[in-house]
């Protein structure tokens, strides 16, 4: 509620108000009634009477107006700093967690939430006054029947306190229901075609609806307890004020109490019971809202990829780093990977400090070996799990500032993991990774991520148009920045193909682009920014020969300007590269030019000379590390013609994780 407590407070103050307004007019009615006894009617009381009424219509109108509206507030406030939280967790939170969970959080809890915060607190103030103000009118006008009231209402909070303390489990439980079947309708809606093509509708359908269920005998139980609560305030109700009308009736009989304070004692009774409702409506609300709070919490708690992992010093950004003939990030693009004040600390460029470099930017630059300062990148050592088992264990190896390196080695080499770690999504356990000779642990990630920029293997590609999708990285994208990436990418067919060019929409997920259109935008998105280094993770996977061309194309116009690191499984595609390494086991086992490989890497003639993989091989099916030696890699053919080894794959490299990733959910 921090920063609505003002409306909050002036929404609680006005309730009170008209609660101490609709408190007076009782008393007014014993008057009226009194004196209409005695023989004649005040119309000025009458008057009041009616005054007090409208004034009380008029405050709780506007006391429900600002709790409305600050509940809004309240709740916009929560989706937004969750939104923004989801966002920013760390990469291996969404390796565990469930994406359409994390959504329901964000909707549905949220709502739960705002509904307990402004409207409970304001009813649980407001309706003790009510309380305590006609707990001591009463008193003052017979305390026999007050004590005969609450003998009443005893019994029914008896039954409600026990109702209200399962409440909370119940919602939560329900919750829990609703965002296992946000997730599972996420999976089925996203891999709808895979849905279709196995026939499995049915199960999905029953699947979500398993969860639909849970949600609704949830809701049940949930409806259980609120059946039990309501009726018991009301039989409170009903009882105390037939027990107040029986017993005030004899006293009235007896001429022991004026009708007129028994018609007040009445309606206080009645005064009593309606906050006291509240109250038990207030506190299950908030049961509600704590058990909704809990998952949204839940979510809070989840760590966020902040720069906590600064190795010494203040954050630092790369922006002086790009070296002379690179094209450089534009100057807006810099600035806002800058890290945020009071952490920004420029390093100097390398290319500018001569003799007061530091020994790691000396050490790289002399062994980078580009004659063009440090390795764009440089692994020392990396090793890394993603959870016990080493995946990657002691990766060395350095890209130049320029050039086509290319990364090979069987499925589960960890080709992958290296990409991951070189942008930041995780950390190495072990090791160093360098980017122009600096430790990225010593730079924010934004302004590592300004360096390197990565296509994935299964690039998504974001509802809007071609364009939005371009220019995702730089909103600001002038047109003749945009012309050169769609140029560079090999694009400019398929917009002057597209009916409204470059404004033509793409579909949810792209689908309305092939497999090859869809990596050719990936990758012109990536290069807009203009990255140091751009990391492509199987680029050529999806693509036949005629698009592969076009893209080995692009790579060369790309790596003539800048360090192109590439995951490949073509043989064609690792050819094109000027430097090849070769990863297996989550070690280097080999580094030179297709050529010198050739000559020198039993491992590397196996991966590029076997024979063509059977597809259950293609698709994943990994053979043990014993037979995988000497490698069954087989150059198989592209997905479209061509036989020649110099254009088909690289068998058991890479294939079983496209298989993953595509996997449903
Ligand atoms: N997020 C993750 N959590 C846990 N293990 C993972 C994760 N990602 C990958 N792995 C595991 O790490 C190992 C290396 O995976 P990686 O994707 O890096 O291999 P790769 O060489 O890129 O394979 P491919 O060529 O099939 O894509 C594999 O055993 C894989 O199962």
């Amino acid at each position: 509620m921090r920063g609505h407590g003002r409306p909050v407070m002036i929404a609680t103050v006005l309730t009170v108000i008209g609660t101490g307004v609709g408190v007076l007019q009782p008393l007014l009615v014993m008057r009226v009634i009194d004196t209409a006894q005695a023989g004649g009617i005040p119309l000025w009381l009458v008057g009041a009477l009616l005054g007090l009424f409208v004034c009380q219509a008029i405050i709780d109108t506007t006391g429900h107006y600002l709790l409305e509206r600050a509940g809004q507030g309240i709740l916009l406030g929560l989706r937004r700093r969750l939104i923004g939280h989801l966002l920013a967790l760390r990469v291996q939170v969404f390796d565990t967690r469930r994406i359409g969970d994390l959504i329901s959080r964000a909707n549905t809890d949220t709502t739960v939430v705002r509904e307990a915060v402004a409207y409970s607190f304001t009813s649980l103030v407001t309706s003790l006054i009510g309380v305590a103000g006609a707990v001591a009118l009463m008193v003052w006008l017979n305390p026999w029947l007050f004590l005969l009231v609450v003998a009443v209402v005893a019994v029914a909070g008896v039954v409600v306190l026990s109702a209200l303390s399962r409440i909370r489990a119940v919602s939560e439980r329900g919750q829990a229901s609703v965002g296992g079947m946000t997730a599972d309708l996420e999976r089925a809606l996203v891999a709808i075609r895979t849905v279709r093509a196995n026939r499995a509708e049915a199960r999905e359908a029953e699947r979500i609806g398993d969860h639909a269920a849970a949600a609704y005998q949830a809701g049940i139980r949930m409806a259980k307890l609120d059946s039990v609560i309501a009726p018991a305030m009301q039989l409170a109700v009903q009882g105390s004020v037939l027990a107040v009308l029986l017993a005030g009736g004899v006293l009235v009989a007896r001429g022991s109490v004026s009708l007129g304070s028994l018609v007040a004692f009445l309606l206080y009774a009645t005064y009593l019971v309606m906050p006291l409702s509240q109250l038990i409506e207030s506190a299950a609300t908030i049961q509600r809202g704590l058990g909704a709070l809990t998952r949204v919490n839940a979510v809070f708690a989840l760590p966020r990829e902040d720069d906590d992992t600064v190795l010494r010093g203040p954050l630092r950004t790369i922006a002086t780093a790009w070296p002379a003939g690179v094209t450089r990030p534009p100057a807006r693009l810099l600035a806002r990977a800058a890290p945020r004040q009071g952490q920004v600390a420029c390093c100097p460029s390398p290319e500018r400090t001569g003799g007061g470099e530091r020994p790691a930017m000396v050490a790289a630059r002399k062994t980078a070996g580009d004659g063009d300062g440090p390795a764009a990148i440089e692994l020392r050592e990396v090793r890394f799990a993603y959870t016990t088992t080493p995946v990657l264990r002691g990766v060395s190896f350095r890209v130049p500032r320029r050039g086509h390196v290319a990364l090979v080695g069987a499925s589960g080499a960890g080709k992958s993991t290296v990409l991951e770690l070189v942008e930041r999504f995780y950390d190495p356990d072990e090791g160093q990774i360098l980017f122009a000779g600096r430790d990225v642990r010593s730079l924010s990630r934004s302004s590592a991520r300004t360096w390197v920029n990565l296509v994935e293997q299964n690039t998504p590609v974001l509802h809007g148009t071609l364009r939005d999708n371009i220019v995702y990285a730089m909103p600001e994208a002038g047109e003749e920045e945009i012309a050169q990436v769609v140029a560079t990418a090999g694009l400019k067919d398929l917009v002057s193909r597209l009916p409204d060019g470059l404004h033509t929409p793409v579909g949810d997920h792209g689908v309305l682009l092939s497999g090859g259109e869809r990596q050719r935008v990936a990758i012109a998105r990536a290069l807009l920014p203009s990255p140091a280094v751009l990391l492509l993770d199987e680029p050529t996977s999806q693509l036949d020969a005629v698009n592969e061309r076009a893209l080995t194309q692009a790579m060369r116009r790309i790596a003539a300007e800048r360090a192109l690191l590439v995951i490949a499984h073509r043989i064609s595609t690792v050819r094109a590269a000027d430097r090849i390494i070769v990863l297996d086991e989550g070690r280097v086992i080999a580094e030179g030019t297709h050529d010198e490989l050739m000559a020198t890497s039993a491992f590397y003639r196996g991966l590029a000379t076997a024979p063509p993989a059977r597809p259950a091989q293609a698709a994943g099916e990994r053979a043990t590390r014993d037979e995988e030696r000497p490698p069954a890699g087989p150059l198989g053919p592209p997905p479209t013609g061509g036989g020649d080894s110099h254009s088909g794959s690289l068998g058991p490299l890479g294939r079983r994780r496209a298989g993953r990733r595509a996997a449903v959910g």
